[in-house]
This record gives C-alpha cells, structure tokens and sequence, in this order.
C-alpha cells in the first residue's frame, strides 16, 4: 500500500518556501486572473529587454524585479551567461531566490479549468507532486500510486515502494501545445484540448522535453542544474533554453536517484511569440538536438560525483569536450555552465 495518498492530507500551502520565477519582455497582467492563486507568494520578476523600460506589477503582490542592470550590477563579469532577449533569462531568479522550491511560468500563460469546470491551482498540484516520491526505476502502470484512488499494480516489487526524493515536477498546457516552429508553421490551428488527468514519473534513463512555461523544481536539490544557458541575443540559437536545462537536470536526477515527473497541472497558453521568429531562433537547435540528445544518453557520471555541482561541472566539462566537436557554440555554453556554478556558489554558500 503507497504512504497515505498526497490528496488524504491538505497539502501544505509552502508559502514561505516556494517562489514564483517570471520571465517578462512585455507586462504582467496576466497576473491578475493568478491572484487567487498567487497572492500569498513571494515573486521574482526577471525583467528582461530594454531596462530602462517600466513594467507595471499588479498592487498587493509581493516581490522583487531585476531588470538588466540590475543583473549585470550583482553578477559582474558572471552576468554573461544570463541570456539577454530569450526566456532563459528566468534562471536569474532561482540564481537570487533563497527558498527551497521555484515555480516558474510564462507571462502568456493563463488559468485553465479541469473538467468540471473547476479552477486549477498549479501551485497546489505542483506541490503534492514535488512532496510526494517518485518511481523512476520500475514504471507503474497506474501512473502516480500515491495519489488518491491508486497504488502500485500487482508485481511492483515491495522494495521498491517507498519511491525516490522528486526533484521536478513538470506541468503541461491547454490551447496551444509547446509545439517548434516547424510543427507550429505546418498546423498552426491545432489547439490541445485534451486534458489527461495524470501524473507519471519519467523513467531513470529517458530524457524528456522540459517545457519551461509551467515548471516547478525542488531548488535545494537540482537548482545547481538548473541554468537555462546561452540563448537569445548574441547567441545562434535560442527557444532551448529549458530543453538544455531539462537534459542535464535529468541526466542528474537519474545518477543522484532523484525524480521528475510530468503531466497535470495545465495552464491554459495563449502563446504570445511569432512562429517565424521562433523558427529563426530554434534553427539551429533543430540540427543540433539530433547530436545533443545521443550526447546525454550517452554520459555516465563518475560515483565521485556525490552533489549537483560536481555532476554539472563535470557535464560541462564532457560538453565542451564532445559538443565542443559540433560547433564552437558548445564550447562557450560550457563555460556559461561553469560560470553559472560560481555565481551559485557565489549567491548561495553562506560565508
Ligand atoms: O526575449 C524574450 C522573449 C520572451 N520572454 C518571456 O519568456 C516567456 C516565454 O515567452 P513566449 O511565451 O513568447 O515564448 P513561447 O514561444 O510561447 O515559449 C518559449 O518560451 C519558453 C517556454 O517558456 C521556450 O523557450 C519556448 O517554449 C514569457 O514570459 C516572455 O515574456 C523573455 O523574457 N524574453
Ligand atoms: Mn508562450
């Protein structure tokens, strides 16, 4: 029988030990359909673009706002791996935050309603997910066997059943899909209306797609991975940003025997950027991916790495090293990786 199911017992609502990560380029209205839902958090907005640019925050939210001065102010020489003109910029804000878990979302994403009609609280459902284990080594076939209503199927070995720490808990979208381009320019009319009233754990050893739109992470754990890399302005590629954060997140998680999960909460995404645009940034990305994903199945981490930091900086190091082949980009998003590291070190070891 799985620990008593995450929906038995109210959910702690970690107020004092979530923050709320957004990326923004353009305003933050959207914010007023999240107020029930986000009021009684702590936010950290990126602000990113032309600093000089105010951007309004809805009264009676808490938080704080960098904007690029602000960034380059506090990092110095280590502001050049926090990505300017790309959503990758949101990384600044698990680099400052002080709590141990991040929700981050995107400022076109909206409220959706479950099937009945209801409201749906991400914050909640992220927080049973992260607070609940995860199977990563044997798949159980009715999804997540703590939730109410489950548990683990016939011949689920019984040593297996108290689960892992979950590190990563990934949320999905209702309306429009986190389609590419390409798929984006040749059905630019399809709209995801299906809504899959699941969580599954990712199993060890298989690399996902990490769409960063609705994206919750234990930060104590794999916040050190969770750099969003060199993307946008002044780089050959961007719109992969989380995909990279997700592959060395999960390649981590797999070796420090975490888990990620994915599937509900949904936000509803009323996709704001330009599918040609995003085709001239992805380009690049769509070759590269086929050398990149062989790459990270292909990494094993020495047992000597016991913690985050040491498996990242040994991830960059075998970037720099194999990817480093493929364009000299590479070479430069490994030592974005290192920097990214000592910044870390840097904001978040007490002296
Ligand atoms: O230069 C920029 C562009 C955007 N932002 C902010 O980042 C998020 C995402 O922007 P947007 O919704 O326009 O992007 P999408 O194409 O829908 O999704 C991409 O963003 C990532 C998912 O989060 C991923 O790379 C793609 O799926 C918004 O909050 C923008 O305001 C920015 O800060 N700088
Ligand atoms: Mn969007």
């Amino acid at each position: 029988m799985a620990q008593q199911s995450s929906s038995a017992k109210p959910m702690p609502m970690l107020k004092d030990e979530l923050d709320i990560v957004i990326p923004t380029i353009r305003n933050l209205d959207f914010l007023e359909m999240w107020r029930p839902f986000f009021e009684q958090y702590h936010l950290i907005i990126v602000q990113d673009g032309d600093p000089s640019k105010t951007i309004k925050v809805p009264e009676g939210f808490d938080y704080e706002l960098y904007n690029r001065n602000d960034i380059n102010r506090i990092l110095g020489p280590k502001a050049s791996c926090i990505s300017f003109k790309d959503s990758a910029c949101r990384c600044f804000g698990y680099l400052v935050s002080k709590k141990k878990y991040i929700y981050t979302i995107d400022d076109d994403c909206f409220v959706a309603k479950d099937p009945s009609g209801k409201d749906i609280n991400v914050i909640e459902q992220h927080i049973k997910s992260l607070l609940t284990p995860s199977t990563p080594n044997f798949f159980n076939t009715l999804y997540d066997p703590y939730r109410d209503g489950a548990d683990f199927v016939r011949g689920y070995p019984f040593s297996m059943r108290e689960g892992c720490k979950t590190a990563v808990s990934h949320g999905l979208w209702l309306n429009i899909p986190d389609y590419d381009a390409p798929t984006q320019l040749v059905k630019p009319l399809e709209r995801n209306s299906r809504y899959v009233d699941a969580v599954m754990t990712i199993p060890k050893g298989t690399l996902f797609s990490m769409c960063g739109m609705n994206l919750a992470f234990d930060r104590e754990l794999i916040g050190p991975a969770m750099y969003f890399g060199l993307m946008g302005h002044g780089q050959p590629i961007g719109g992969y940003d989380d995909m990279w954060a997700g592959w060395c997140a999960k390649v981590i998680c797999d070796h420090m025997g975490w888990g990620v999960k994915t599937g509900l909460p949904y936000v509803y995404h009323k996709k704001a950027s330009n599918r040609f645009e995003n085709l001239k940034r992805e380009y690049n990305g769509i070759f590269w991916q086929e050398e990149a994903i062989p790459f990270f199945e292909s990494v094993t981490l020495p047992k000597e790495c016991t913690s985050v930091q040491q498996c990242y900086l040994e991830l960059a190091k075998l970037v720099k090293e194999k990817l480093g082949k493929v364009d000299p980009y590479f070479i430069k998003l490994a030592d974005g990786m290192v920097t990214w590291s000592e910044a870390w070190d840097e904001l978040n070891t007490t002296p």
